[in-house]
């Protein structure tokens, strides 16, 4: 990957010299979109989600969920960019390889369901999926009554035999290298015949918004969750009612759209931004206000607006870690320094998010040191040059912001964004009022393009 004559589709990032103004509207959450489709998959009758997310991770999702025995199909819905999924369940069956890709949601939420499934389920995915952390799931579901063949290393691959049904019952584990752990467990819980009572025992659990989501979507379909106590969550045994869902905007794939307004000093308007919401990238409006710009949230979506001078700030992204990609960029063109804090967490994501940002943003001239839980950025003029993005679509998001403020950023395999965000060029394009079209994302046949609006 890094021999430059094989890397996949390098980008010249766009740079503007002028403010960005424009209206971003974004395609449904990941995070609630494979939400609901586990759910549906489960539940007691046909499901329907409207504005679904169609992307890298939802698409391995559906797929999983089929080869499982579900039925999701694509129906005509109202949003031209997406049709609706319908998902009818059906008894789960194994027979079958599961393919996480990359995927954090997949490799989490899957195997709590493939051991209600009859028959083997083996689970593998992308390399770098293979070192992501995935033992407490593991030792969790033979703790509840799953057998699983793994290597012992507590990764993927491995193979849920499934024998039709699971007891359930409580189950300790460690979750402060991710939430999903908690999630996962809690997902299928309700169709254990125990249910399941997950207590987390360790350093604090990071990305607490993804369980308050879980326990929301869980609660919308009638299954009882007690998470009074601090640490501990219950599901009681139930059936799963079918679901009836809108899937809002993916805030957190707003993040580098928003930080286009806030590092230019233009206007990004954001569309059908939810007043109630439980995903983390709804903290994005206290973080840009807290660097310097106009953020207000009314009834028609979110609006930030930069000021032209851009705040440092002292940050603890530990519920929020998949906005540290996108605030380290906009840090790192601040008029005054940053500490994120709260994310040594990132180090088992897509990549090692802390020492990628570190380096790729020093190789362009950035002064970026890795503490043992965050990143401590100090700004500096910024130069021209490759960002490497280690499959990391958050990293290619970060490097897009870069761009911007600096010309000739070239962000390698910016296709990886299509994990959560297809047409991510076409979109950024469009935001800063290019012309879309097929030969503006060839990449390497294009010299940096400079807009403005
Ligand atoms: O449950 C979810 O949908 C997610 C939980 C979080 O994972 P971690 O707790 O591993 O950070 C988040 O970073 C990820 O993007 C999505
Ligand atoms: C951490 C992330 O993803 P995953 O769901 O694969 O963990 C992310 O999207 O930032």
């Amino acid at each position: 990957m890094n021999d430059p004559a094989h890397r996949p589709a390098d980008w010249p990032s766009l740079h503007v010299t002028g403010p960005v103004n424009a209206t971003v509207a974004l395609p449904g959450s990941k995070s609630l979109t494979n939400r609901f489709l586990v759910l549906a998959a489960l539940a007691n009758g046909t499901s329907r989600l409207r504005r679904p997310l169609r992307s890298r991770d939802t698409l391995l999702m559906a797929a999983a969920l089929r080869s499982l025995g579900a039925t999701v199909e694509d129906f005509p819905g109202d949003d031209a960019e997406s049709a609706d999924w319908v998902v009818t369940p059906a008894t789960l069956t194994g027979g079958t390889t599961v393919d996480c890709g990359l995927a954090g949601t997949v490799m989490r939420f899957l195997p709590p369901v493939a051991a209600l499934a009859a028959g083997p389920v083996a689970f593998d995915g992308d390399s770098r999926a293979r070192q992501r952390p995935m033992a407490p799931v593991i030792d969790a579901l033979r703790t509840l009554g799953a057998t699983i063949e793994d290597d012992g290393r507590g990764r993927l691959p491995f193979s849920v035999n499934g024998t039709g049904r699971m007891p359930g019952g409580s189950v300790t584990l460690d979750a402060s290298e991710s939430s999903q752990f908690v999630s996962a467990l809690l997902l299928a819980g309700a169709r254990y015949e125990q249910g399941v009572t997950v207590h987390h025992d360790g350093k604090p659990v990071p990305s607490e918004p993804h369980i308050r989501m879980t326990v929301e979507v869980l609660r919308d379909a009638g299954v009882v969750v007690d998470d009074n106590d601090p640490d501990t969550w219950r599901v009681e045994p139930s059936e799963i009612n079918s679901l009836e869902v809108q899937v809002e905007p993916d805030l957190s794939n707003a993040g580098p759209f928003l930080a286009a307004a806030v590092v230019t000093g233009g206007t990004v308007h954001v569309p059908g931004w939810p007043q109630h919401t439980t995903q983390a990238g709804d903290a994005l409006r206290d973080i840009f206000d807290a660097m310097g710009a106009d953020v207000t949230l009314d009834r028609s979506g979110l609006t930030v607006t930069g000021s032209g001078t851009v705040n440092g700030l002292d940050v603890d992204l530990h519920d929020a870690g998949e906005l540290a990609p996108v605030v380290a960029a906009v840090a790192a063109l601040a008029d005054s320094p940053s500490w994120l804090r709260g994310i040594a967490h990132l180090r088992g994501h897509e990549t090692d998010r802390l020492a990628a940002l570190a380096t790729e943003i020093n190789a362009l001239g950035g002064s970026v040191t890795e503490t043992e839980d965050g990143l401590r950025i100090v700004p500096q003029p910024m130069r021209g040059g490759l960002f490497r993005t280690y499959d990391d679509h958050r990293m290619a998001m970060a490097a897009a912001v870069l761009g911007l403020r600096g010309p000739g950023v070239v962000i390698e395999n910016v296709a990886t964004t299509d994990k959560t965000l297809p047409g991510f060029t076409d979109r950024w394009s469009r935001m800063i009022g290019l012309e879309v079209t097929p030969a503006a994302i060839d990449a390497t046949a294009q010299p940096t393009m400079t807009g403005g609006a």
